[in-house]
């Protein structure tokens, strides 16, 4: 049984207070269930977060990591700076890193090996433009995009990894992709990490799905077989909205 992950990213919103207010009202929202809730908050609101969410089944996580443990990147945090502060997840290559801040599928596959050698689980994402899913490329995409990300990655660390199916075209949008959609090219990922690694982690491995996820859908797509969670941004904003959707 693989365990449902709901992630919650913030994006650049909510500044620290109103980070830790919001976070007061839903920090309960770990226990008694078998549902691991996740929130991803800005870097400057870590800290705070994490002292918020001390005794809480509420995990933290960043949208973003460095390769480098320290240098002359200016602007960029490193992973020790984040494991000083005790994270548990790092979400890497959102489609917003990769669309406005040239995130490559190099740097993806850098991020997730320092996150692993620090004790950070990545949540990985990928996915396909409007464009390519018209023209019929998106597997060819997502599969390009999936094989990069996990090169180098040894079977034992693909137990700590998060996978997140984040079509653009939906995200922000109001447009989900259908149920359907959506599990099917979550099944053709886990098909990709079967034939790079082995059954047994293909079964077990969690794969998200990203992209206008609400309290509306997200039964149904939480039914679907292959999908084991959401990676949600708008609806993770209001405490209501992310109370229903952790109680899918
Ligand atoms: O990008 C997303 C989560 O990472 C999805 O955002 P929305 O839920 O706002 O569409």
């Amino acid at each position: 049984m693989r365990k449902p992950i709901i992630a919650g990213n913030w994006k650049m919103n909510k500044t620290i207070s109103e980070g830790v207010d919001f976070v007061k009202q839903i920090k309960h929202l770990g226990d008694n269930t078998d549902v691991e809730v996740v929130v991803c908050v800005p870097f400057v609101s870590l800290e705070s977060i994490k002292k918020e969410l001390k005794g809480s089944n509420v995990k933290l996580g960043s949208q973003n990591i460095h390769w480098e443990e320290n240098g002359a990147y200016t602007g960029e945090i490193s992973p020790l700076m984040l494991k000083e502060i005790g994270i548990d997840y790092a979400i890497i290559g959102h489609s917003e890193r990769r669309q406005y801040f040239a995130e490559t599928d190099e740097t993806v596959n850098k991020k997730v090996k320092t996150s692993l050698d620090h004790g950070i689980n990545p949540i990985v994402c990928v996915g396909e433009t409007l464009e390519e899913r018209e023209n019929n490329t998106a597997k060819e995409k997502v599969k390009v995009q999936i094989t990069k990300a996990l090169e180098g990655i040894s079977e034992k660390e693909m137990s700590d990894i998060v996978l997140a199916y984040e079509p653009i075209w939906a995200i922000g949008t109001g447009k989900t992709a259908s149920s359907e959609d959506a599990n099917e090219m979550i099944a053709f990922i886990r098909d990709i990490v079967k034939e790079k690694y082995d059954e047994e982690i293909s079964e077990t491995v969690r794969i998200q799905y990203g992209g206008s996820v609400k309290p509306q859908n997200v039964t149904e797509i939480m039914n679907q077989p292959d999908i084991d969670g959401a990676l949600v941004g708008g609806a993770s904003l209001k405490k209501d909205d992310f109370t229903e959707l952790v109680r899918f």
